[in-house]
């Protein structure tokens, strides 16, 4: 059940930053609620393009939007998807997914459309926001606020090497080519562009371990007095 008074931890920033990562980690340590909110975006991608609907049709992708029949199930691997009875988890991961993921999210009418389903992810004892803009739209009020980033040639090594060994075939010129469109296209969109909040503490994980991360992520956590 939604509780507005339940303390929130935002991570934004570029595709391959390492946020899905570090959040997972996090939520599970800190046994926290978490939002992929990136899977709300890629599976309305994914689900107006199966009805075949135009990316460009805005209140007809917002509608796909509001009435998502989706639900996540968490399971000891990660957060299972099912869009329309059919499990989606190793779809929506595709670069393609991304793309479209990406396209949507430039529509104001669909961000608005998933607002309040982010919203509803603030429960006790907390939550942990993965996304663009969690500390700058979604949870402006959020207690830490993280901007997590990379080189844009280091974060295609890593979602290289992350498809390889999900047996999907990949092209890391290529790859680093959709992630600096991706970044171009999510920075320069006039709603929610991504951003960081100006109360975001920044951490560049070009040369850092996941471990690293974590640890000052919950540093930051810590002297936030939250744990
Ligand atoms: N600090 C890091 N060092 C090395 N690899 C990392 C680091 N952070 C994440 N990764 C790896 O990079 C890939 C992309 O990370 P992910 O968490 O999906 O990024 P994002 O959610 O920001 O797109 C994953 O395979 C992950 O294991
Ligand atoms: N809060 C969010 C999360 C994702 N998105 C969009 O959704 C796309 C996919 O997000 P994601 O977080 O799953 O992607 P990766 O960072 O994992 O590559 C991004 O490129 C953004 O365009 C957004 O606009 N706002």
């Amino acid at each position: 059940m939604i509780d507005l008074t339940a303390p929130v931890i935002t991570i934004d920033g570029p595709s391959g930053a390492g946020k899905g990562t570090v959040c997972a980690l996090l939520a599970e340590s800190l046994g926290w609620q978490l939002l992929d909110s990136g899977a709300l975006y890629r599976i309305t991608g994914l689900a107006a393009t199966r009805k075949q609907i135009a990316l460009d049709d805005e209140a007809a992708v917002a509608n796909v939007a509001a009435t998502l029949d989706v639900y996540f199930v968490p399971r000891s691997t990660g957060v299972e998807v099912i869009l329309e009875g059919e499990d989606v988890t190793t779809t929506i991961r595709t670069e393609e997914v991304g793309s479209l993921a990406s396209q949507v999210a430039a529509l104001p009418a669909v961000r608005a459309a998933l607002l309040q389903r982010q919203r509803d992810f603030q429960t006790s004892p907390g939550v942990i926001a993965d996304g663009r803009d969690m500390g700058t739209v979604v949870f402006p009020q959020a207690t830490v606020k993280v901007f997590l980033t990379a080189s844009a040639e280091e974060r295609g090594r890593r979602r290289y090497q992350q498809l390889l060994d999900k047996g999907f075939d990949a092209s890391l010129p290529a790859l680093i080519e959709d992630i600096r469109a991706r970044d171009e296209r999510d920075s320069n969109r006039s709603v929610a562009p991504l951003k960081p909040a100006d109360d975001a503490v920044l951490i560049d994980s070009t040369v850092l371990t996941i471990e690293q991360v974590c640890e000052q992520v919950l540093d930051l956590v810590r002297k936030a007095g939250l744990i």
